[in-house]
């Protein structure tokens, strides 16, 4: 649909939207609380969202004050990216090539963005995992500016002072973290600040939404990691995590903030928060905000597509597999429910019924109706009949699935005889070993495929190059929620969604798993490679948004008739802008 842009003032600033309310606003607006207004001269040139370094032409520099700012060169934003690449790749250690990267965001944020686009297969493990997790973990030590917002117990009582402070208002996707638990790495407190700024660079190289749209948002309220509470250089409130009434007081102002300041559509997406939160928070505000959890829905969709693909490699309807889970919390238990809908959908059994086929271990052993008593509210429904079994390889001997997921966030948990009972008893077993970053995976590509003696349908949460076992080689797939978190999210952007629902992540499964071809499963991939993302988010807005309307929850009247090109239509263009 062509976009008809009309001008509407929206408080101290002016805002672009389309005819379907959507915003539309350019990203040529220097929006600041007090004015609207392009930076010139030498001040442009350290504007990352306008700066386009020796790309500016004779004409921009003389118009702009630029002359004698700059050396005389004018090269072309091919050639800028050719050189960055070129010195990028001279890094032998990735944090490094990471650090060149946020320096480079910090600089100039369209060149950025086209190096993300255009390589996304080389800098996806740089700017998210594994490396993200390193980034993390070593935060304080490599900060340099800040990035994203930090709501810290200090601002409770003006949280929405605080929102007013970041100088984008017209933000359409905020990620959130308390930084509980970053990937498998635990609690990072205030350095996990690196996910919601990763999670969000994704959306907008992946999902095409503008980067004055995303706002990475940390919420500090102290952290239980001994060695960060130690370290001169942590960034973040030296305390112990605050529980209880102050921290539901604190989020419950942040997400009253949000809505208040940029309105009932905001997209709020939780991030690695601890389970014993997540939960709760997606519950308590699913149905009053437009919120969605990464972890638990957008893993779920992820795998339950990977699961709909591989069924063309290992036959069979989902209904007759079995399924064993390493790891009951947000991912574990969020994709055994996802699966659990979609069998009772395609089998019009209830959902009572179609768990029984889900099994899952947690770091006490199998989840038994005898532990029923002791176990969190999350993984109740998966407590079935069976005598207690505490290791994974007896759960693996005595339930004998065909589907082993690792959601552990613990290491070298599918050992060689683990992985060697699944393929006693599978022709192919599919294994997937979900934990983040490399360092936590169940196991690696290598050792899946060596040990299943080359049978194994593998995929895993961080990256792993191919493997090449007895002559032939092995492509393994990554299974991330990177797949579908900017799509889905884009999906209900474009319709102005006032609500996730469950359909909504179905619809996403759906369309990511209708995007393998037949090249892809000949190399045993049960995902698309991350080359075409934008087009796969492109097709998973499309049939997200196409659900949203279909359940009366868009708010973004009338329904655009082709939602795929529209999705693409509203995607953000990292090629440079004239300013003349
Ligand atoms: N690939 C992807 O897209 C995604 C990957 N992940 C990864 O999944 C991992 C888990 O995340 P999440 O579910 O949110 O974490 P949670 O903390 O919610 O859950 C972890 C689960 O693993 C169990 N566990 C811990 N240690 C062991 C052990 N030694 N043996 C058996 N079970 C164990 C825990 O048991 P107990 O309850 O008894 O403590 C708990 O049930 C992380 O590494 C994360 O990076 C997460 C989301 C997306
Ligand atoms: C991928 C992701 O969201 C995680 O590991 O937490
Ligand atoms: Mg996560």
């Amino acid at each position: 649909m062509e976009s008809k842009l009309k001008e509407m003032s929206n408080g101290s600033h002016s805002v672009a939207q389309d005819v379907n309310g959507v915003s539309r606003d350019t990203e040529d607006q220097l929006v600041t609380p007090w004015t609207v207004s392009v930076a010139s001269g030498y001040t442009l040139l350290r504007d990352p969202r306008h700066n386009k370094g020796l790309a500016f032409t004779e004409k921009e520099r003389d118009a702009h004050y630029l002359r004698g700012l700059l050396p005389p060169a004018i090269v072309s934003q091919d050639l800028q990216e050719r050189k960055m690449m070129h010195n990028i790749r001279q890094y032998a250690v990735p944090l490094h090539k990471y650090m060149a990267l946020m320096d480079l965001q910090e600089r100039n944020e369209r060149l950025f963005y086209k190096l993300l686009i255009d390589n996304v297969e080389e800098l996806l493990p740089v700017v998210y995992t594994p490396t993200v997790g390193e980034a993390c973990q070593k935060y304080g030590s490599i900060f340099r500016r800040p990035q994203g917002l930090y709501i810290s117990l200090k601002e409770k009582g003006k949280i929405l002072e605080v929102l007013k402070n970041w100088p984008q208002k017209n933000v359409e996707v905020i990620v959130v973290t308390d930084g509980e638990r970053i990937l498998g790495l635990g609690d990072l407190g205030c350095q996990g600040m690196g996910i919601p700024v990763g999670k969000l660079s994704l959306y907008t190289a992946l999902g095409g939404l503008r980067p004055s749209a995303c706002l990475p948002v940390t919420i500090d309220v102290g952290t239980n990691n001994e060695q960060l509470l130690k370290d001169e250089f942590y960034t973040g409130l030296r305390q112990k995590r605050t529980r209880g009434q102050e921290y539901t007081e604190l989020l419950d102002e942040f997400m009253s903030a949000v809505k208040k300041n940029y309105g009932e559509k905001v997209l709020v997406q939780f991030e690695d928060f601890g389970n014993h939160n997540a939960f709760e928070l997606l519950s308590r505000y699913s149905s009053t905000h437009l919120v969605f959890n990464d972890d638990i829905q957008g893993t779920a969709s992820v795998v339950l597509a990977g699961l709909i693909s591989a069924l063309k490699l290992v036959g069979g309807s989902l209904a007759e597999h079995t399924f064993l889970f390493l790891g009951a919390g947000e991912a574990g238990t969020g994709i055994a429910e996802l699966i659990a809908l979609e069998i009772s959908k395609q089998t019009k059994a209830p959902v009572q019924e179609t768990r029984k086929k889900i099994w899952l271990v947690d770091s006490k052993g199998l989840i038994v109706n005898s532990r029923l008593g002791s176990l969190q509210h999350f993984k109740k429904p998966w407590a079935h009949e069976h005598e207690p079994v505490k290791e994974l390889l007896d759960a693996v001997k005595a339930i004998k699935p065909t589907v082993l997921i690792g959601s552990s966030g613990v290491g070298k948990t599918f050992t060689k005889e683990v992985v060697e009972a699944m393929a006693d008893f599978n022709e192919k077993p599919l294994i997937l070993a979900l934990s983040n970053p490399t360092s936590q995976s169940e196991c690696t590509a290598e050792e899946a495929y060596t040990w299943s003696k080359g049978r194994a349908i593998f995929a895993s949460g961080s990256p792993f190059d191919p493997v090449n076992y007895e002559g032939k080689v092995f492509v393994p797939g990554q299974a991330n929620n990177a797949y579908i978190f900017p799509g889905f999210g884009l999906g209900l952007i474009i319709s102005g969604a006032i609500r996730v629902h469950d359909d909504m992540l179905l619809a996403a499964s759906e369309a990511l798993a209708a995007q393998v071809n037949e090249e892809n499963y000949d190399k045993g991939l049960i995902y698309p490679p991350f080359t075409n993302i934008r087009k796969i988010s492109a097709r998973i807005a499309a049939n997200v948004a196409a659900k949203v309307y279909e359940l009366g929850l868009a708010s973004h009247l009338p329904r655009p008739k082709d939602l795929v090109k529209y999705a693409e239509s509203y995607m953000y263009s990292p090629i440079y802008k004239s300013f003349l």
